[in-house]
């Protein structure tokens, strides 16, 4: 599998390099299509990215911009991966860009799944890039190990876009875009940090069961063998 691997000597550089590369993708599906659509992960790992991403100079009045997956927690809660992105991208010359959130106060995630799909069948269509995650439990997005709706995120049956996940690891219940719609975008990288998450990407890498490490779902991809790793220590 021809993953390119990308190692940067510091994490700044890493942000840099990724911003770089991501803003050139977003100026190009504007000048094609007047439009350009970003889906971006939680968690810790891409704040220096944020933070470097939203000094960009590009039309950020065209751009949309979602999550590849949501805790499904308030906004104003830390664990909010929404609260991230306004807080870390969304500002300087990003402030202009859109904003699609998961989270809908006062309804469940598995009662807000159905109607979140159908939104972001239409919004999510296309995906110029997706910037994946990864857990040291071998989740991305929000395909966890022991999840039972882990076959219906990485393989719809109903086509859904976007799917209301549980699992033992993954804290509060989510919503995650499902596997062929971040499959479809036409940027896609992993983006991981430090020696852990590096002896993570090796073990996922290896053989052994997709339901232990669902990042091998996207490793595994021969139609994405473009994946686009970025590490730094
Ligand atoms: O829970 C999540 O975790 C992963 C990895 O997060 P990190 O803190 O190890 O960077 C993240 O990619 C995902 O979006 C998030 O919901």
């Amino acid at each position: 599998m021809d993953l390119r691997f990308h190692e940067y000597p510091t994490r700044e550089a890493l942000a840099e390099g990724l911003a770089t590369g991501l803003a050139a993708v977003l100026a190009t599906a504007i000048d094609a299509r007047g439009a350009a659509t970003l889906a971006v992960s939680g968690g810790s790992t891409p704040r220096l990215l944020f933070e470097r991403l939203s000094q960009a100079d590009i039309e950020w009045d065209r751009v949309c911009v979602l999550l590849v997956d949501e805790r499904w927690v308030d906004e104003d809660s830390d664990r909010s991966n929404a609260r991230l992105v306004r807080n870390g991208l969304l500002v300087g010359r990003a402030a202009k860009a859109r904003f699609e959130p998961f989270f809908i106060p006062g309804r469940t995630a598995a009662e807000a799944a159905p109607d979140l799909s159908d939104r972001f069948a239409v919004i999510a269509r296309p995906l110029d890039a997706a910037i994946l995650g990864m857990g040291n439990d071998g989740h991305t997005a929000s395909f966890f190990p022991g999840s039972e709706q882990l076959g219906a995120a990485l393989a719809p049956s109903d086509g859904a876009s976007v799917v209301a996940v549980e699992a033992p690891g993954a804290g509060e219940p989510r919503v995650t875009l499902t596997l062929p719609l971040l499959l479809s975008a036409h940027f896609l990288a992993l983006h991981i940090e430090g020696e852990d998450k590096r002896e993570t990407l090796g073990l996922a890498l290896a053989d052994g069961p997709l339901e232990e490490m669902p990042v091998r779902a996207v490793l595994r991809q021969e139609s994405r063998d473009d994946l686009q790793i970025f590490w730094a220590r």
